[in-house]
């Protein structure tokens, strides 16, 4: 049974947990002991597994398992606080996995809709509310990413999730002035997690509690300084916001839309130009890896565009 006891409104620079790919497709985990150790020294506000960045839809259920017990045994070590993406398309498969999650005890669990058959709001509160109990006392994080089949605006997430109060935080995509005034309207009691290369925009809108971020994927270390130096000075921070936009527009998001590589790809892309750990660019099959050669290419162009966050 989990403590019941109150836990603090979570936030901040969260780093994506990569899984080092090796050539016969496995997961190395010496090297992701190595990576949460290297993670952990940068400082970050915290760590989660099992984002999409994380693969968490193509793993099967024994390394689920492995590579929660890693992360949570060397982050209750260390006192760094930890999130388990318990997210799977399959709702069933799902649940046990926040079931097994919960033992852990992380901060939070991370659950998305089940993703096949699009669920009306009811199903979704079904959903959450079995997730909830599944999670025995641990809070949740809805992640409901663009590419989720279904997407839900501001107000439909503000009802679902009043719902069930289990759900502490959202982690979402922004949208423009009108999408923050309804987030602010309808997602005001609720931890908001924007994409890490808006996370400057979302604190001056007073909506983003933080980022399960992509910055960090680049520079664990550089992306929580620039998030501890929103507080002090945002103009700063939105100019650097701006330079990195310009860096993913140029350089990142192109593997997308003009090549078709997965999200995924471009998060171990952005690694590996930060260069930072042993982690390669290479996803498991059947999702194409971006060649190394590009991330090499890359870093010399990102130390010289983003210095702040190579310091
Ligand atoms: N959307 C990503 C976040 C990092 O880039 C994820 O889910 O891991």
């Amino acid at each position: 049974m989990n403590a019941k006891t109150p836990r603090p409104a979570i936030g901040g620079n969260w780093a994506s947990l990569l899984l080092p790919i090796a050539a016969d497709d496995s997961i190395e985990f010496d090297k992701l002991g190595e990576e949460i150790d290297i993670l952990i020294d940068a400082g970050v506000d915290g760590i989660y597994s099992n984002g999409t960045a994380g693969e968490f839809h193509n793993q099967t259920e024994a390394e689920f398992d492995s590579i929660q017990a890693m992360l949570a045994e060397r982050c209750k070590a260390s006192s760094t606080p930890f999130v388990i993406g318990a997210c799977q398309p399959d709702p069933l498969i799902m649940l046990n996995r926040v079931r097994r999650a919960a033992v852990l005890d992380p901060r939070a669990i991370q659950v998305i809709l089940p993703d096949w058959w699009p669920l009306n709001d009811a199903e979704a509160v079904d959903f959450l509310k079995r997730a909830a109990e599944a999670a025995d006392g641990i809070p949740l994080i809805l992640y409901n990413p663009p590419h989720a089949k279904r997407v839900l605006a501001p107000k439909d997430l503000g009802m679902v999730c009043a719902a069930v109060s289990e759900v502490i935080g959202i982690k979402l995509a922004d949208g423009d002035a009108s999408w923050y005034v309804e987030a602010r309207l309808y997602l005001s009691g609720l931890s908001l997690f924007v994409p890490g290369h808006h996370l400057a925009t979302g604190t001056k809108e007073g909506v983003a509690a933080g980022s399960f971020s992509n910055v960090a994927c680049l520079s664990p270390r550089g992306a929580q300084t620039w998030t501890v130096s929103m507080r002090n000075d945002i103009d700063a921070a939105l100019d650097l916001e701006r330079r990195i936009c310009t860096f993913m527009d140029a350089h990142i998001v192109p593997f997308r839309q003009e090549f078709g590589y997965s999200n995924a790809a471009l998060d171990k892309l952005l690694s590996a130009i930060g260069n930072w750990g042993p982690v390669s660019t290479r996803l498991r099959f059947p999702y194409r890896s971006i060649d190394m050669a590009e991330a090499v290419r890359l870093r010399r162009i990102a130390r010289a565009e983003l210095p702040d966050l190579f310091p």
